[in-house]
């Protein structure tokens, strides 16, 4: 177990040990002078022998100015508030998917750890993000498939009529988020770690209160904080949210603002379950379909679905789905858009929206995103508000250690130090995941914790952002890792290399054709001259696991000509895989070019 004592020092002679301070033990220093630890103005400190009235003098002001000539061996820690004795090696604050994975790595790593949660265990992810929203897409996946007669009947299946039960679905999403909490919950507290209950306030250098908001008494000091409060749904100025969902009428939602990763995962839960469910709140945010963040628990929300016959995507940039590879975005648009009931605008803002009120609909104003001339005005009966997320920092008492936050967001640097307004590293303080903006993605926000632990028990980490995967979990699934092609094209042109591209289809894929789902691409984006992949983009079936192989190669540094001889079981997906990676077209020198990879180039040997 990693020992939670003092981890700055000072050296200062002491004769005699004055009132306010209190001998904590005394060891004879080289050349025999007494060493005294001592605790003083609230500091622990290493003190070598001086004089009482020094120390009397001192009471008010800091140690080292008052010692500075008085010192025989002096390096005085300069932060007064800091104290130099720890009740935890490391507290988080915070308990989302990011907190609890930095916990659970620290007790690997034996450190003393504490977790203070101001709402629900398991953050935003659990309790109303991946998980329930993936239990209904779970649902919406095999819905889907049983209403596709042409797809049944090429399996010769026969399936009378397909049907759900709309609470029964809902218990499976709420069941699914409130067995998930429990595991993490127990996982916690398995492992020995603290869980304090309440909001975190940092009131100083390695110091956190906790507790009721305006009544958190309690306070605990950390070698190292680790700030992971996540995110909250972002809503743009002019749309105005009416209240919560109540999920006992039906209405069927018309418009989703915003056609990232929710807007696109709901627009496949509600085309897929049709119009049997609804809703009664007439402009939603999604967390309100879930429950909300708030540390109230008056204001949560029993957890329902809704649907609808017809969605209307509102975008404000030139393409649908513009965070993804374009090539896999205008794929996805053919088949996860096209074909259902959904339509969509464009290259607009949603730059106000009214709720519907006395019979009269929802109306949204579009605004049109390089005029900005107002465009065309919708009505409609519901919207969702989809348009990311704001980071949840608020409270957090970042002002008493001089950090301004970015739009919201807390500055850090690769390994995920905090930096003040000055732009210098805040020592000991930490943020991981959604509250830092470098990746909104809950095993991103893990593997933030993981590295942070890492570094404070004493190994260097930086996390490599470029190999985190992602994925979007659609019916057939998206999921990239590394660069776009566009991103690629900026990389090569600015570095000076070319890139190259290789493509496989899910059609020759043996296990895709004899699950009929042979709708489905690969694409590579990579180097050929050293065979480094650069990005991978996959639209298809079970497209969110097979992305692995590729963000392991990225992550381990794997390159086309290794990874081309690894072996697939056959018939399975992964071939699809295989297949593209055996396409590819690396150099044979590469073994050549990493030897001399140091040199001068050619033309420079030349003349
Ligand atoms: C609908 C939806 C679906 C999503 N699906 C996916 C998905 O499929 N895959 C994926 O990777 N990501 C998904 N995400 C994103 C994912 O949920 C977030 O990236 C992830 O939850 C971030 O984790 P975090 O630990 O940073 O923050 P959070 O999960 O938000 O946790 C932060 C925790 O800190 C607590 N807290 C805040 N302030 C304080 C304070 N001052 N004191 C004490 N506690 C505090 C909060 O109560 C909360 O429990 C989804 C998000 C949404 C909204
Ligand atoms: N499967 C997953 O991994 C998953 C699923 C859901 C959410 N998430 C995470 O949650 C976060 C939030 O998701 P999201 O879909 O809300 O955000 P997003 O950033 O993925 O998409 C928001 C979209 O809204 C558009 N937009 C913003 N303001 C607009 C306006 N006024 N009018 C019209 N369009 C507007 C943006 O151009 C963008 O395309 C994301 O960061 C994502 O990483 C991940």
């Amino acid at each position: 177990m990693h020992s939670s004592s003092s981890s700055s020092s000072s050296s200062i002679s002491l004769y005699f040990p004055p009132p306010n301070c209190s001998v904590l033990n005394k060891r004879s220093h080289k050349n025999h002078v007494p060493q005294f630890s001592v605790r003083f103005c609230g500091l622990r400190k290493e003190v070598l022998a001086i004089s009482f009235s020094q120390f009397k003098r001192c009471e008010t002001q800091r140690v080292s100015n008052v010692l500075r000539n008085n010192v025989v061996s002096a390096s005085v820690d300069d932060n007064e508030s800091a104290p130099t004795s720890f009740d935890y090696d490391l507290v988080i604050i915070g308990a989302g998917v990011g907190g609890h994975g930095a916990a659970l790595h620290a007790v690997e790593k034996g450190l003393k750890t504490a977790i203070i949660e101001g709402d629900v265990i398991g953050g935003t992810c659990v309790n109303r993000g991946c998980v329930p929203s993936k239990a209904l897409l779970a649902v919406s996946g095999r819905m889907r498939e049983l209403k596709n007669v042409h797809h049944l009947k090429a399996l010769g299946l026969q399936v009378s009529a397909a049907g759900y039960d709309r609470q029964a679905v809902a218990d499976h999403a709420n069941n699914l988020a409130s067995k998930i909490r429990n595991n993490l919950t127990n996982s916690l507290k398995a492992l020995g770690v603290d869980i304090l209950t309440g909001v975190g306030t940092i009131v100083g250098p390695q110091r956190v209160k906790y507790g009721k908001v305006g009544f958190s008494d309690n306070e605990v000091t950390a070698r190292d904080i680790i700030i992971a409060t996540g995110s909250v749904p972002f809503v743009p100025r002019g749309i105005e949210v009416d209240g919560f969902a109540s999920f006992k009428m039906q209405c069927p939602l018309e418009a989703i603002v915003g056609s990232g990763y929710i807007g696109l995962e709901f627009s496949d839960v509600y085309t897929a379950l049709g119009s049997e469910l609804g809703m009664i709140g007439k402009i939603k945010l999604l967390d309100d379909l879930l429950g909300t963040k708030t540390f109230d628990d008056s204001f949560r929300q029993d957890l329902t679905i809704f649907a609808s016959r017809f969605v209307t995507f509102i975008e404000a940039l030139d393409q649908l789905m513009p965070g993804f590879d374009p090539e896999i975005s205008k794929l996805a648009q053919r088949i996860l858009v096209n074909p259902r009931k959904i339509d969509y605008h464009t290259g607009v803002f949603a730059t106000k929206i009214t709720p519907a009120k006395d019979g009269r609909p929802v109306v949204i104003e579009l605004t049109d995103a390089k005029t900005k001339e107002l465009k065309e005005t919708l009505e409609v009966d519901a919207a969702l508000i989809a348009t990311g997320r704001a980071p949840f920092t608020e409270g957090l008492g970042l002002e008493n250690i001089n950090v301004l936050t970015q739009r919201g967001f807390i500055p850090v640097d690769e390994r995920m130090r905090v930096l003040d307004a000055d732009g210098k590293l805040v020592p000991h303080l930490y943020c991981i995941g959604d509250a830092n903006g470098k990746m909104m993605l809950a095993h991103a926000a893990s593997a933030q914790g993981i590295s942070v632990v890492e570094q404070v028990s004493g190994r260097d980490h930086v996390l490599n952002h470029l190999s985190i995967p992602a994925a979007c979990f659609t019916h057939p699934e998206i999921s990239m890792v590394g660069l776009t092609e566009p991103q690629a094209r900026e990389k090569a042109e600015k570095e000076g290399f070319e890139i190259s591209i290789a493509k496989t289809s899910f059609k020759a894929n043996t296990k895709a054709l004899a699950e009929n789902e042979g709708e489905g691409l690969a694409k590579l984006i990579y180097r050929p001259d050293n065979g480094e992949i650069l990005g991978v983009h996959i639209f298809g079936l079970h497209a969110a696991d097979l992305i692995h192989e590729a963000s392991n190669a990225i992550a381990l540094g794997t390159s086309i000509q290794d990874i081309k001889f690894a072996v697939h079981a056959h018939p399975t997906l992964s071939e699809v895989l295989d297949e593209l990676f055996k396409s590819a077209k690396a150099s044979h020198l590469r073994f050549w070019s990493l030897c001399f990879r140091n040199l001068p180039p050619l033309g420079y040997l030349k003349s």
